[in-house]
């Protein structure tokens, strides 16, 4: 190609939302490598628009989102997330005010939490090999325990009467089975898991086993078993080797994806896709953990979860190649010790971030695509 005509780069429009405490820090991490990213392999770039969403600014104006914040967020190819939450604020005033309303509005209904052992990192479980523990976490994420229906009477006394409704419906059950077995299938071992609680919960429960096993019919080159979520805790310390995905309620799996992550070393590396997977409204990616305010500030935060939420941003816009690269990248420098405490490694979020940013460079520098 002469060099006077330019290729055309396409450019990935994403909104930012730091949010809270670590959620600051990893995301302006994240953002720094997707830019040494698109530079390094070109082609693509991203043009990130930052929502100053945060508990701070709730607590100066009364809200999270402004009333068009939805509408917003409609213009962008994606969402990337940091964390919310604020020892200032009632954690369901903020869960409530911005993550669960953006997850409900853009029918992001399916949640994907893989988990894996990098290299370099070591499991808690002193005989689980990395080749033992290699899962994804298909969570329910529009409705179930998560409804938001219920209410209170007789408020502030002690005959104060709460309720907290689970909702199943067929629609929200159905399409989040039928992406477990499209996930399951897609993946080496074509082996799914269901969890539930159908011994104890009689009704909403029994309909999610029931339409289950309704769906596995189409699936017969999956493999299938179902387990009850409190034994499934064991399963999962004990014969992690014996899963590879696995579907849960939106309650269920939020549990699960946090001991998952530990189980595989830390909570700081592990990520989430929030998926609308008609593609008609943006998905938002984003790490499992929170704002974390014990550690806020201080510059300590595993930036991993971030990096790997941003590679499967990456390839939710379409640069599947380019996500591969990014955690390749992100895997070797783990695999050199470049770690943060909660790893067992010495190093800080700006440490990784920098060394992820210098491995894209020594991998694709030079690279023509
Ligand atoms: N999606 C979200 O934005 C989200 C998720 C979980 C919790 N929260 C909110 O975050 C706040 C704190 O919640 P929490 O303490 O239960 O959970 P958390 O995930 O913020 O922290 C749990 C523990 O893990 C550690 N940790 C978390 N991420 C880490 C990282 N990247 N590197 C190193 N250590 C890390 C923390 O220091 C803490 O000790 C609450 O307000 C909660 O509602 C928000
Ligand atoms: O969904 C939740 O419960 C919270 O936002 C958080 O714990 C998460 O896992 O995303
Ligand atoms: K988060
Ligand atoms: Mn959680």
């Amino acid at each position: 190609m002469p060099s006077h005509i330019h290729s055309v780069s396409k450019i990935h429009r994403i909104a930012s939302i730091p949010g809270d405490g670590i959620g600051v820090e990893i995301t302006q991490a994240a953002e720094k490598v997707l830019h040494v990213l698109a530079k390094t392999l070109g082609g693509f770039e991203f043009d990130f628009t930052t929502f100053d969403w945060s508990s701070a600014n709730f607590l100066k104006r009364g809200w999270y989102m402004p009333p068009d914040g939805i509408e917003q967020l409609k213009n962008h190819d994606a969402i990337y997330f940091g964390a919310v939450g604020s020892p200032d604020v009632p954690d369901h005033i903020s869960l409530w005010g911005l993550i669960l309303p953006i997850r409900k509005s853009l029918n992001q209904y399916v949640n994907v939490r893989p988990t894996r052992i990098l290299p370099g990192t070591t499991s808690p479980l002193t005989t689980c090999k990395p080749a033992d523990l290699d899962w994804v976490i298909v969570r329910e994420n529009s409705e179930g325990e998560y409804s938001g229906q219920g209410g209170t009477s007789h408020g502030d006394t002690t005959y104060a009467v709460a309720t907290e409704v689970s909702i199943f419906s067929y629609t929200g059950i159905h399409r989040i089975m039928k992406y477990a077995f499209e996930t399951a299938r897609s993946r080496p071992r074509k082996k799914l898991t269901m969890v539930t609680k159908s011994n104890a919960q009689r009704h909403g429960m029994v309909l999610w086993d029931k339409i289950f096993y309704e769906v596995a019919k189409e699936y017969e080159d999956v493999e299938i078993d179902k387990m009850l979520v409190d034994a499934m805790t064991v399963r999962m310390v004990l014969n992690p080797e014996s899963m590879d995905t696995i579907v849960a309620t939106n309650l269920h799996a939020d549990i699960l994806s946090d001991l998952a992550a530990a189980l595989s070393g830390s909570i700081g590396i592990a990520p989430s896709s929030n998926l609308d997977p008609t593609r008609e409204n943006p998905s938002m990616f984003e790490p499992i953990h929170g704002s974390a305010p014990d550690i806020a500030g201080k510059g300590i935060a595993n930036p991993v979860g971030a990096f790997w939420s941003a590679a499967e941003m990456v390839r939710w816009v379409g640069q599947e190649v380019a996500a591969d690269k990014l955690m390749q990248a992100i895997e070797n420098v783990t695999k050199a010790g470049i770690k943060t405490k909660d790893l067992g490694g010495q190093k800080n979020t700006e440490e990784v971030t920098t060394a992820v940013c210098q491995e894209i460079e020594r991998l694709f520098g030079g690279a023509s695509s």
